[in-house]
């Protein structure tokens, strides 16, 4: 990364030629290949170098491959690192013999064995239950996961006291209302949830409730315990060809449809976001909110709790129901105005209700809706049946396991999905993306504000074959981090660059190349701010550097309207100069008399003895003084230093 006060101070002046011609052939001893080109703007040169050693060989095909391997490997987590794993790796299988380097796992209410199993054979694993807000906010800065059910609140206050150290929380179920998204995304924390192996159990129970509440079975229970036998009081009602309407025809809520069919009763739904033909393959009819309240004699709760959903179900909602409605709820508590409920119970408008979620879990003992005799309730268990918590504990350990190794969860509930295998293929481009936003931002003058970055992909694919969002977060990763504190990952990316008032736009632009390759060439495009090195600014006066994947490793091949050749190895110096005999000579001693090693080196030009740039690639940092000296060479009209 950049330091910018250096940057400012030494790397900005530009330095003109004072012409004085060298041999080329003193540049012999480093030089070990040379490629003419006779397109102006093309690389005239490709040079292999080492400024210590003539003589030590840069083995390019060993080095290439190794790159390969460890770009694949690190995709995932270089998206994923989050402020504390900025400087250190995802953890790994490497890391599981020592308690100091395993992964610290938080999980806060009670899980299936086979999941715990499995998180202990990965990180040290904390099981403490009923920790109030103060402890949480207290542990939570020496975890790396947090694994939560619904009764554990995952607030901002929770976030940002885990200090960028808390990598991802982990939902042991589906309901994700208990974490703040929002907070977790600011923070750069992945949220992954547990969406599948409770929905039957879930189901199950909704059904379970339908039918216990037709038939009184809870209060005909209650009132033999009582030493009643009360036949005439809990006649019930037949579900057989009554309408249920499911509200959330989404895993639950069709199960539940599903179910309710085999029972002979007549099922609607109401889901704005559900395809028809789903809900017509098993025999349901999708209609509006209006119709299926106005027509249930049923109604089952299975949406979310969003915003949108909160007390959908009030005293005006219940108005437009048939008079002795039964209503089950074993989504979010929430969603029912829960007083209203109570109003409407009393009137004889709603006939009885079936209850497993409250709006506060749980509800006070003296709850009207509990005590009421026409509700019935459960202590939220619809996903607890002994198979459910197994899947659910299995499903969520594989997630935060995987996420703490830097892959992405199939079931990421605030970071973009992206499937495995387009994530392999993108590896040694997101590499290359994250160090041409890196190049770009410290090629812009102290003082310029960014405000608008092109990314330009060009691909032999057609454009919806190319998913770049993972690409675009590296971008503006790169952008961002050099000039701020914030640490950007995938699942902060887009919403920080907002914040800082970032506008990023892309363009594809389809080519006649190979579309075995994902992407031909990266170029990002800076607009409206000058640059601390003239020459990177294109003819449209912006900003622009380009790259390509090559053999596995990113390169830049292009700086302003110039066409250079250089491995985003290490770090780079970018010289302009006057197109002539000993330059490269001259700067290759000044690096080899400081014992810089140069590991690439390539010339571009417009016109033949006119203008050249020189990008030269170093493994060290070069002092100041050695920067100074690269200056004051003759020809050299102005340089900068960038760290990759
Ligand atoms: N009681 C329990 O123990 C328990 C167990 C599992 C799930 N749940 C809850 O049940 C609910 C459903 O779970 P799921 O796994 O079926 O989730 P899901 O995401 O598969 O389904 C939710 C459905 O609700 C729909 N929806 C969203 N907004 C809606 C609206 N305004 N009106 C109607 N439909 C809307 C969505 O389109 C989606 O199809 C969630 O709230 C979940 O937390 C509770
Ligand atoms: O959303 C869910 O998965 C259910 O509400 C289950 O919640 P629980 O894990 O607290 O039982």
């Amino acid at each position: 990364m950049a330091n910018s006060c250096s940057a400012k101070s030494i790397f900005s002046p530009s330095f003109t030629s004072k012409s004085q011609p060298t041999s080329r052939s003193s540049n012999s001893s480093q030089l070990l290949s040379f490629l003419h080109s006779t397109n102006p703007t093309r690389p005239i040169a490709t040079f292999k170098l080492s400024s210590s050693s003539s003589s030590s060989q840069y083995n390019c095909d060993q080095k290439q491959s190794l790159s390969r391997r460890r770009l694949a490997a690190n995709v995932i987590s270089s998206a994923l690192k989050t402020a504390e794993s900025r400087e250190t790796k995802s953890f790994t299988e490497d890391d599981v013999g020592s308690d100091q380097t395993r992964p610290t796992i938080l999980v806060s209410e009670k899980l299936g064995e086979a999941g715990l199993q499995l998180l202990r054979s990965f990180g040290n694993v904390d099981c403490s239950y009923d920790l109030s807000p103060e402890q949480l906010c207290e542990k939570i800065s020496s975890c790396d996961a947090l694994i939560v059910r619904s009764g554990t609140k995952v607030t901002r206050q929770v976030l940002e006291a885990a200090k960028g150290r808390l990598k991802v929380v982990g939902r042991a179920g589906v309901g994700i209302d208990n974490v703040d998204l929002q907070a977790a995304t600011e923070v750069g924390c992945l949220v992954v949830n547990a969406p599948t192996a409770n929905t039957v159990a879930a189901a199950e129970h909704g059904i379970a409730l339908i039918a216990a509440m037709a038939r009184n079975v809870a209060q005909a229970d209650a009132s033999m315990k009582a030493g009643k036998w009360q036949r005439n009081k809990y006649v019930g009602v037949s579900m057989v060809g009554k309408t249920l309407a499911v509200m959330g025809f989404g895993k639950v809520g069709s199960e539940v449809a599903r179910r309710a069919k085999g029972l002979g009763m007549n099922v609607i739904a109401h889901d704005p976001y559900a395809p028809a033909d789903r809900a017509r393959a098993i025999g349901v009819e999708l209609v509006s909110f209006d119709q299926v309240i106005s027509t249930a004699d049923f109604i089952s709760l299975h949406m979310p709790l969003t915003p949108t959903t909160n007390k959908i179900f009030n005293d005006e909602t219940f108005g437009r129901m048939k008079n002795g409605v039964r209503i089950v709820n074993v989504a979010r508590g929430g969603v029912i105005d829960e007083e209203a409920l109570v109003r409407a119970l009393d009137s004889g408008k709603v006939a009885q209700a079936a209850l497993d979620v409250f709006t506060q879990e749980p509800p006070p003992t003296d709850s009207k809706l509990v005590q009421h005799e026409n509700v019935i309730v459960t202590p939220h268990l619809g996903a607890s049946t002994k198979e459910a918590q197994e899947g659910v504990a299995i499903e969520i350990a594989e997630a935060v396991v995987g996420a703490l190794k830097g892959e992405l969860s199939a079931t990421a509930v605030n970071a973009p999905m992206v499937p495995q295998e387009v994530l392999t293929e993108l590896a040694p481009y997101v590499v290359l993306a994250e160090k041409l936003g890196r190049l770009a931002v410290q090629l812009v003058a102290g003082g310029s504000g960014i405000k608008s970055v092109k990314v330009v992909y060009r691909s032999a694919r057609d454009p919806d074959d190319l998913d770049t969002r993972l690409l675009r977060a590296m971008i503006t990763k790169g952008i961002i981090e050099p000039i701020s504190d914030s640490y950007i990952n995938l699942v902060n990316a887009d919403f920080t660059a907002k914040e800082k008032g970032l506008r990023i736009s892309e363009e594809r632009v389809v080519i006649d190349t190979s579309p075995d390759m994902p992407v031909h060439s990266i170029q990002v495009l800076v607009s409206n701010v000058d640059s601390k090195f003239a020459s990177a600014i294109s003819e449209n006066g912006e900003i622009s550097v380009e790259g390509r994947v090559k053999y596995g490793v990113p390169h830049l091949t292009g700086v302003g309207s110039f066409e250079v050749d250089v491995s985003l190895e290490g770090n780079l110096i970018l010289c302009r100069q006057i197109d002539q005999p000993g330059v490269i000579g001259k700067v290759g001693n000044i690096l080899g008399e400081a014992n810089t090693n140069v590991s690439f080196m390539s010339v571009g030009r417009t016109v033949r003895r006119n203008k050249a740039i020189m990008a030269i690639g170093v493994d060290e940092e070069p002092e100041k003084e050695t920067l100074r000296k690269i200056g004051t060479v003759p020809a050299i009209e102005e340089f900068v230093f960038l760290k990759l």
